[in-house]
C-alpha cells in the first residue's frame, strides 16, 4: 500500500510532487543540480499557491536584490512579498523595540555570543538601552552602545527574538501561510533554526519550502544542507534531475564533478535553452587549456570568443583582487582591502575587548591608545607603516573614538547589490556613503552618455540646485545643464575629489549630509580615497554593473552565459586550491570548497566552457584528460607552435 503510494509520487514531476506536499501541509525541499530550473520551479510554485490559496500571503526570500527584482517581475502579485532574508527578518522584528532591547542586553551579557559584545566585554544593566529611542539596523559597522546592529548581529538577534517570543511566531505564521527560501544552502544556520524550529512554538500552521543545491553551497559559515532536518522528517525532499541549461558535454562533466552522486540528464522539453529539438540536446564545447607561462592572452586568442560581448562571455577569477588588476582598479582596491594601519587598529580594538585593565578615555588619540595597548606589530604591518609613514603619523592624530569606527573592507567596494536609487537606501547595503555618492555621480554621467535623458533628469539634483538658488528650470537653464553635464562627462585625469566638487558646483549631484558625515567622521579614509583618479572609480562601476567581462567565481552563482572561461588561479587565497581539486588530495575542507566553486563555475556555460590552468603537474593533466577527454586538453604552447 505504502509502496504503491510512493510509486505514484515518483511518476509525478517535481512541481506536482511539491504541490502535493503543500496540500498535505508538509514543509519541503526542492533540491536539484545546477541548471535544473529551480528558480523556474520556485516561480511556478509561487504562482500556483497564489492561485489555489488566494486569501493567503506568500513570503519569498532570496539572496540578492537582483534576484528579488527578478522574482517580483516574474510573479508581480500583491499577495507576494519578496525580500532578502535580512530585510524580512528585520521587518518582522523591528516594531518590537522593548523586546529587541531586552534580547540585545541578554546577548551582550551572555558568554559565548562573541559577535555581540561591548568593548572590554563589558556587561550591562537591564536599563542600558533606556535612553536610546530605537534599536536600528545598518550595515556600517557595529555600534552596539548606540543600539545599532549590523548584518551578522541581526541574524543572532532575530533568532533569539523568535526563540523567546511565541507571540512573534504566531504573528509571522498568521501573516504568511507560505515561506519560501531560495538558495537555501547559503542560508545561515540561525535562519533555518527560526523557520524549522522556533516557529514550531506556535500551534498555527504554515508551510516552509526550500529551494537549492547542496553542491553549490560556497560560503563556509552557512547551513550547507538540510540533512539533519530531513532525517527527522521535518522537511520532505523532492529531487530535480533534469538539466535545462547546459549542453551535453558540460552537464556530463558536471556529473563527474558532483560528489553526492546526483547524475543529471537533459529534459525532453524542447523549450529548454539547451535543447535543439524535443529529442536532441546541444553538444557544446569543453576545453582544458594549460601553459607553462602566463599566457592568458594567447588562450583568449585560441578561443576566439568576443570578450567585448560581456553579457554573454565571462572570464571568472577567484578573487576581486585578481579582477581589480584586470579591471584596473588596484589603487581603490588596496585602500579598501589592504590598509594595514586599519588592520592594526582592528587588532587593538579586539585586544581591548578582551582586556579590561586598559582604560581608554574619550579624548585619547589613536597614537595615545597605541602607547597604552602596546600591541606588537606583525611584519606586514610594520612594512606597510615604514612605506606609509606620513599616513601613519596622520592616523595617530585622530581621536580614537572616531578612528576605531573606520571600517574599510573589499566587500564594501565590491558590493554590487544596489542598482537603483530606491535600493541604494535599503538596509543591508554594504556601500559606504562616499561610494553611494560616487555611484550617483557616475549614474548621471552614464545616463547622459547613453542618451537616456529622462533617467538623467530624474537622477540629477539640478532642479533642487535651482530651487536652492531661487532659479527656475527654463530654456536657458536647460542649456546650462547641458553644458555642465557635457563638461563633467570628460573626467580625464581628475581626482575623485575634483569630480565631487565639480558635480556639486555644477548642480548635477549635490553633496549630501551623509557625504559630509563621511568626510568628517572618516576623514582618514576620505583623504586616501579622494586622491584617486575618478576614472579608476569608473572602472569599479563598470565592473560592478557587469559592464566588463570579468567576474568572480562566487558572484556568478545563479547566472548563465554562452561562453565561460574559468581561471584556475588560487590568487593567494589559502581557502581554495585547484591543484588539490585535480590531484584529489590536500586539506579536505579546502578540497571540498574548491570542488564546489569549480562545479558552480563550469555549470554557468550555456554553449562553451574553457578552463585555464598555468603550470599543471602531470597528475593534474591526467585528471583533466579523465574529466574533459584527451581531445579537449590543450597545451597553449602547442597551439602557438
Ligand atoms: N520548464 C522550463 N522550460 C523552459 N526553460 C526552462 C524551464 N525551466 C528552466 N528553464 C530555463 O533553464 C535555465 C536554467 O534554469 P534556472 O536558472 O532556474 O536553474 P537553477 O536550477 O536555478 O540553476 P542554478 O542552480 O545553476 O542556479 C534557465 O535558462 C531557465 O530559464
Amino acid at each position: 500500500m505504502v509502496e504503491g503510494g510512493l510509486n505514484k509520487i515518483e511518476e509525478k514531476d517535481e512541481f506536482q510532487q511539491i504541490m502535493e506536499l503543500i496540500r498535505e501541509g508538509n514543509n519541503f525541499l526542492l533540491s536539484g543540480g545546477a541548471g535544473s530550473g529551480k528558480t523556474y520551479s520556485l516561480v511556478q510554485v509561487i504562482k500556483k499557491v497564489i492561485e489555489e490559496f488566494p486569501t493567503t500571503k506568500v513570503a519569498c526570500m532570496t539572496y540578492t536584490n537582483s534576484a528579488v527584482k527578478e522574482i517580483e517581475e516574474r510573479v508581480n502579485h500583491q499577495n507576494l512579498n519578496v525580500t532578502t532574508i535580512h530585510d524580512f527578518l528585520w521587518d518582522n522584528i523591528k516594531n518590537y523595540q522593548n523586546e529587541l532591547k531586552k534580547v540585545l542586553i541578554e546577548l551582550i551579557n551572555e558568554d559565548g555570543v562573541d559577535k555581540i559584545k561591548l568593548i572590554n566585554d563589558q556587561k550591562v544593566e537591564p536599563t542600558f538601552f533606556d535612553e536610546i529611542e530605537e534599536i536600528k539596523y545598518s550595515y556600517q559597522g557595529v555600534q552596539l552602545p548606540q543600539g545599532i546592529i549590523s548584518h551578522d548581529e541581526l541574524l543572532i538577534v532575530a533568532n533569539r527574538m523568535f526563540k523567546n517570543h511565541k507571540l512573534l511566531c504566531d504573528i509571522i505564521k498568521d501573516k504568511f501561510k507560505f515561506i519560501f527560501i531560495d538558495e537555501y544552502q547559503d542560508t545561515h544556520k540561525e535562519v533555518v533554526e527560526i523557520f524549522l524550529e522556533h516557529l514550531n512554538k506556535s500551534d498555527k500552521h504554515n508551510i516552509v519550502g526550500f529551494f537549492g543545491d547542496a553542491m553549490q553551497s560556497i560560503y563556509d559559515d552557512r547551513i550547507g544542507n538540510l540533512d539533519d532536518y530531513l532525517k527527522i522528517k521535518v522537511v520532505t525532499e523532492v529531487k530535480k534531475i533534469q538539466n535545462r541549461r547546459n549542453p551535453k558535454l558540460v552537464y556530463e562533466l558536471a556529473n563527474k564533478l558532483r560528489t553526492d552522486g546526483i547524475q543529471q540528464t537533459h529534459s525532453n522539453d524542447e523549450n529548454a535553452p539547451n535543447m535543439i529539438s524535443k529529442d536532441e540536446v546541444k553538444l557544446g564545447e569543453i576545453k582544458f587549456i594549460y601553459s607553462e607561462n602566463e599566457d592568458l592572452e594567447k588562450v583568449k586568442e585560441y578561443l576566439g570568443w568576443d570578450f567585448n560581448d560581456f553579457k554573454e562571455t565571462k572570464e571568472l577569477n577567484l578573487t576581486h583582487n585578481l579582477n581589480a588588476i584586470k579591471g584596473q582598479f588596484t589603487n581603490l582596491m588596496s585602500i579598501y582591502n589592504n590598509d594595514k594601519i586599519l588592520e592594526y587598529k582592528n587588532l587593538i580594538v579586539s585586544n581591548l575587548k578582551s582586556n579590561n585593565k586598559i582604560v581608554i578615555s574619550e579624548d585619547d588619540t589613536f597614537g595615545q591608545v597605541i602607547e597604552k595597548v602596546n600591541l606588537p606589530m606583525s611584519r606586514p604591518i610594520k612594512e606597510f607603516i615604514e612605506i606609509n609613514s606620513i599616513l601613519f603619523e596622520e592616523a595617530k592624530k585622530y581621536k580614537f573614538i572616531l578612528f576605531r569606527r573606520i571600517y574599510l573592507k573589499s566587500d564594501i567596494l565590491t558590493d554590487d547589490k544596489k542598482q537603483d536609487e530606491e535600493e541604494e537606501n535599503k538596509k543591508g547595503s554594504k556601500r559606504d556613503h562616499l561610494l553611494k555618492h560616487l555611484f550617483k555621480i557616475q549614474n548621471n554621467i552614464k545616463y547622459y552618455k547613453d542618451g537616456k535623458y529622462l533617467e538623467f533628469l530624474k537622477e540629477t539634483d539640478y532642479k533642487e540646485y535651482l530651487k536652492n538658488n531661487k532659479l527656475v528650470f527654463n530654456i536657458e537653464q536647460k542649456h546650462i545643464l547641458k553644458k555642465n553635464i557635457h563638461e563633467l562627462v570628460n573626467v580625464g585625469d581628475k581626482t575623485i575629489e575634483d569630480i565631487i566638487d565639480e558635480a556639486h558646483s555644477k548642480g548635477i549631484c549635490l553633496k549630501t549630509y551623509n557625504l559630509l558625515k563621511f568626510q568628517t567622521e572618516k576623514e582618514y579614509a576620505y583623504n586616501r580615497i579622494k586622491k584617486i583618479k575618478f576614472s579608476e572609480f569608473q572602472n569599479v562601476y563598470n565592473y560592478l554593473e557587469g559592464l566588463t567581462p570579468y567576474s568572480t567565481q562566487h558572484k556568478v552563482k545563479g547566472d548563465e552565459f554562452n561562453n565561460v572561461l574559468v581561471i584556475l588561479d588560487n590568487g593567494r587565497w589559502p581557502n581554495y586550491n585547484f591543484k588539490y581539486l585535480f590531484e584529489n588530495n590536500g586539506n579536505p575542507n579546502v578540497l571540498e570548497r574548491t570542488q564546489k566553486i569549480f562545479y558552480v563555475c563550469c555549470t554557468r556555460a550555456k554553449e562553451n566552457l574553457a578552463v585555464y590552468y598555468q603550470n599543471p603537474s602531470s597528475k593534474v593533466i591526467n585528471k583533466a584528460i579523465e574529466w574533459f577527454g584527451k581531445e579537449n586538453v590543450i597545451s597553449i604552447e602547442d597551439f602557438v607552435k
